[in-house]
């Protein structure tokens, strides 16, 4: 099969790119980029007036399969990534079982290949069953396709386990992702700890209780030599940490979400929308603000979702009781096309670098590039499109976003993965 997409702004930093231009796909891969193709036996498409990237990849998406299909499977979630623009997704290790040896690995792959609607790529757990206590199957998962290690949903919690994992698991080459949670003193925690917290009598999560790891984290990659990757960055403090270990050398990166980014613990209100209830908790508005300044500034490397799908069933429960979590595939590419390249805070080739170069660049990916030769991994948007979230569903088996109602500008309505269209005008294949 072959496509010719026609006068679309191109941009890739990678390949110095930011004109308007025909890419022309065959096969799996990119043929040929000029400023006018002869189509021959391709299908034209007209893409003006859209922007052309290579394919957004997200490194941080709850599947929640195996185990978990009432809140999402891969099928619907990766239905949900290429709705929203991306080509591939890092899925989480907090299934059950958990990924945390080759054969669970190997089944999520397996069911990516036969139902998924863009590229998986597992990570897998740095503990056996998240439990902190003994080392995963790291080497029989890297056999197995895994990209990277997390406890994900977790902080392991002794530094020493910590240290066995990073000791052990350098030898394989792939990145540590470290959810940063000391559970002895976020406690039950419920949201940021502070004025917010005391008025909703809600139980405070301290930005301390995720800053300790991120500090310990750093020493333990200083010592270990091992590469890591700080997962949901949600603290100016916290931030601080990881850019001073840049400064320094360290082997060290880091993602934010959306929700850190444009939501702050002031959305939560009265309502007790459990929506908003998310693991780190939303934070201040200097917080929020300092996460933008960082994305802008690259001290946060790429910009993920950290989609955590759960089912109506679960969340409409009091506060406490709710599981943390908010979806986020399909509204990612909008809310920051919106909020930050609109707005003119950044460009569209930091986009670029956060949402589609440096995910695969800190997993080890082969690199996508808008380039002959090139595998065909490409995100088309509409960058005047407005809608609003929500108002049409979700492919998502889930809905518990935290901007529901919110019209944003700017939506993917073309995707191809390998040069296989997932995304055609907007609907998914
Ligand atoms: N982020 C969340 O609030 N929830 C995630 C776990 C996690 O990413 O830590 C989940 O699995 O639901
Ligand atoms: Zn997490
Ligand atoms: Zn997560």
């Amino acid at each position: 099969m072959a496509f010719l997409l026609k006068s679309a702004h191109v941009v890739d930093p990678a390949a110095g790119l930011d004109e308007v231009c025909d890419v022309l796909i065959e096969g799996d891969k990119i043929a040929a980029v000029a400023p006018s193709l002869e189509a021959g036996d391709a299908t034209v498409l007209d893409m003006s007036g859209k922007y052309l990237v290579p394919g957004l990849v997200d490194m941080h998406v709850h599947l929640r399969e195996p185990g978990y299909e009432h809140k999402e499977d891969i099928e619907s979630g990766t239905r949900a990534a290429a709705k929203g623009g991306f080509t591939g997704v890092c899925s989480m290790p907090n299934t059950d079982p958990v990924a945390d040896n080759g054969s669970v690995i190997e089944y999520v792959k397996a069911r990516a290949a036969a139902v998924g609607h863009c590229r998986v790529f597992p990570s897998g757990a740095c503990s056996r069953g998240l439990k902190g206590e003994a080392l995963s199957e790291m080497g029989d998962m890297v056999a197995h396709g895994a990209v990277a290690f997390t406890d994900d949903g977790r902080g392991v919690q002794g530094a020493g386990m910590m240290r066995r994992c990073m000791d052990y698991g350098k030898m394989f080459g792939k990145v540590f992702m470290s959810h940063c949670q000391d559970e002895d003193l976020v406690g039950d925690g419920q949201i940021n700890e502070g004025a917010v917290s005391t008025r909703l009598g809600l139980l405070g999560w301290p930005a301390q209780g995720e800053e300790i790891q991120i500090a310990r984290d750093i020493e333990l990659a200083k010592l270990t030599g091992a590469k890591l990757h700080i997962q949901h960055i949600s603290t100016a403090y916290g931030l601080e940490l990881v850019r001073r270990a840049k400064e320094e050398g360290v082997e060290v990166t880091c993602e934010a979400t959306p929700h850190h980014m444009f939501l702050s613990e002031d959305d939560l209100d009265e309502t007790y929308n459990t929506s908003l209830k998310v693991n780190p908790p939303l934070r201040t508005q200097a917080d929020a603000e300092a996460i933008r300044q960082g994305v802008i500034d690259g001290t946060v490397d790429a910009i993920v979702t950290d989609h955590a799908p759960h089912a109506a069933w679960e969340k409409s429960r009091e506060f406490e009781l709710a599981p943390f979590g908010m979806i986020g595939l399909e509204t990612s590419l909008a809310l920051v096309l919106t909020n930050m390249v609109r707005t003119g805070k950044m460009g569209y080739d930091r986009l670029v670098e956060a949402m589609s170069i440096a995910p695969r660049r800190i997993l080890g990916l082969d690199p996508v590039s808008i380039r002959p030769g090139s595998v065909a991994d490409i995100t088309v948007f509409d960058p005047e499109l407005t809608w609003t979230v929500g108002e049409d569903g979700f492919e998502s088996k889930a809905a518990n976003s935290g901007f529901t109602g919110v019209e944003l500008t700017g939506r993917a309505t073309d995707v191809f993965v390998g040069g296989k269209q997932t995304l055609a005008g907007g609907a998914v294949c």
